[in-house]
């Protein structure tokens, strides 16, 4: 837990700030804020019902300026959105009067929008408009209502478990690395919405159930608060140097991490990359390998109309991880800059942390809130991996806790029996 006794560790002395990592900002997209509430309309529904004519009228204004502004350099990561880059999938609304239309209505908004010499014709055809558009809305919205498919969707169904397939393997070393991607959506499948990737990065010793969770409970969370698709989700298991008691070796945690993704979920995956790095990497520049690899190797994820557009990358994150932002000497200011300014966090709560009061009292967490999203455990899972470790080292049943085939891997590699961690530690460390 503790990033301070990483090897290459400087804590920033009082007259020297940690400079950023240092690849260059402009290879990260201008995506918009995860969350466009501020704090006071936290519970406001993003999916409000919306003025057509005033979206028409914003958008007619915001594509005027989107041509003067083309060209404009980015724009301050904490400051507003939505005047950013032409494309309308890459604007994000933040009041409910600028909500984007639903689907059904995208297209003969657009048409008016990008057509602004419109001919007489065009008008004539839409002159009663007013009434049609209303009818088309509550016509929409009563479709979507009825398109929300209820009960366990397929893609959730973890019955993998005891199916006999291969794993996709990671290399052992750098050398042979290669960016998992084979379960990465390369297009986007809804018209309306813009890329996510979510990165977890942690110990991961072992992978538990919580973990796998955390990923399931963000994408529920994006899917009804946001306008993000999420198109890949990524363990980045910390690497060796990191020296956190009770870190098997991280060849070990990648395996697991396999095992348990291909075995128990049909959507994430493990990337190597920062466990095979020669000494501990900032999770700054973890993020920015995850954007090189994504946006500037790849060049983004399609659109369904084919063009690319930027991905937006998520760093999601337990409440202590978050809390521990506000040590000192953990981490540098200009790092918590970087990840919650030009990429963004994914809180999931924990028993014990007030995320809430925590945001609101962290200067660079608040000025960067909005692009910062907690998610509240509906089922409280509060699976440790020290306590698993522990259990395993005392022989007790870690059964239902992880994987049964991360279970296996544990016994046959024989991992966690002979571990050393104070138990004091263990049981008083996480409650
Ligand atoms: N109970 C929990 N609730 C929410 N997030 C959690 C919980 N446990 C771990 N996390 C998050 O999971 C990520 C990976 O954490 P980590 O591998 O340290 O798990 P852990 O179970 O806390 O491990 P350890 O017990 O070894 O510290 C971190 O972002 C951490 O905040
Ligand atoms: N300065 C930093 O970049 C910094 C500080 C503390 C933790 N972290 C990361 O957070 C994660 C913490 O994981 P644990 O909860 O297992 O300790 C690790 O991936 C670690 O690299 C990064």
């Amino acid at each position: 837990m503790d990033p301070t006794k990483a090897p290459d560790f400087k804590p920033p002395s009082p007259n020297e700030e940690l400079s950023p990592p240092t690849d260059p900002q402009s290879t990260i997209p201008n995506s918009d804020p995860i969350v466009p509430y501020v704090l006071a309309d936290y519970n406001a529904s993003i999916d409000a019902p919306f003025n057509l004519d005033s979206i028409k009228k914003n958008h007619k204004n915001s594509s005027s300026k989107h041509h003067h502004k083309h060209s404009s350099s980015r724009k301050n990561s904490s400051g507003g959105t939505g005047t950013r880059g032409s494309h309308r999938s890459q604007h994000i609304p933040l009041n409910a009067s600028d909500f984007q239309p639903l689907s059904a209505d995208v297209s003969s908004a657009e048409e008016d929008t990008d057509e602004s010499t419109a001919s007489n014709s065009t008008n004539n055809n839409n002159k009663d408009s007013g009434r049609s558009n209303s009818r088309t809305i509550d016509e929409a919205l009563n479709e979507q209502l009825k398109a929300i498919d209820t009960g366990v969707k397929k893609y959730q169904i973890a019955d993998l478990e005891e199916v006999p397939h291969g794993i996709v393997r990671q290399a052992r070393n750098f050398d042979d690395y290669e960016f998992p991607t084979h379960r990465f959506s390369s297009g986007l499948k809804d018209p309306n919405k813009l890329p996510l990737v979510i990165v977890a990065c942690g110990s991961f010793s072992p992978i538990t159930y919580l973990h796998l969770r955390m990923f399931e409970m963000a994408l529920d969370a994006i899917n009804e608060q946001t306008r993000f698709e999420v198109v890949g989700g990524y363990f980045s298991p910390v690497n060796d140097t990191y020296q956190k008691p009770g870190l098997a070796p991280a060849y070990h945690r990648v395996r697991m991490g396999e095992l348990a993704c291909e075995r128990t979920s049909s959507w994430l995956m493990v990337d190597a990359w920062e466990s095979l790095q020669p000494t501990y990497t900032r999770t700054a520049k973890v993020l920015d390998h995850f954007n090189h690899e994504i946006n500037v190797k790849r060049g983004g994820v399609s659109t369904t109309s084919g063009e690319k557009v930027g991905c937006k990358i998520m760093l999601l994150a337990g409440g202590d991880l978050i809390e521990s932002m506000g040590e000192p000497n953990v981490w540098a200011d200009a790092d918590l800059h970087h990840i919650l300014g030009n990429y963004g966090c994914l809180i999931v709560e924990r028993t014990g942390s007030d995320v809430r009061s925590f945001l609101l009292s962290h200067d660079i967490m608040y000025e960067h809130r909005r692009n910062v999203l907690v998610i509240k455990q509906l089922i409280y899972n509060d699976i440790s991996s020290t306590k698993v470790r522990l259990f395993i080292r005392r022989g007790m049943s870690v059964q239902y806790l992880l994987p049964n085939s991360v279970i296996r891997y544990i016994q046959e590699h024989k991992l966690y029996i002979n571990q050393t961690e104070p138990v004091k530690q263990v049981m008083g460390g996480k409650e």
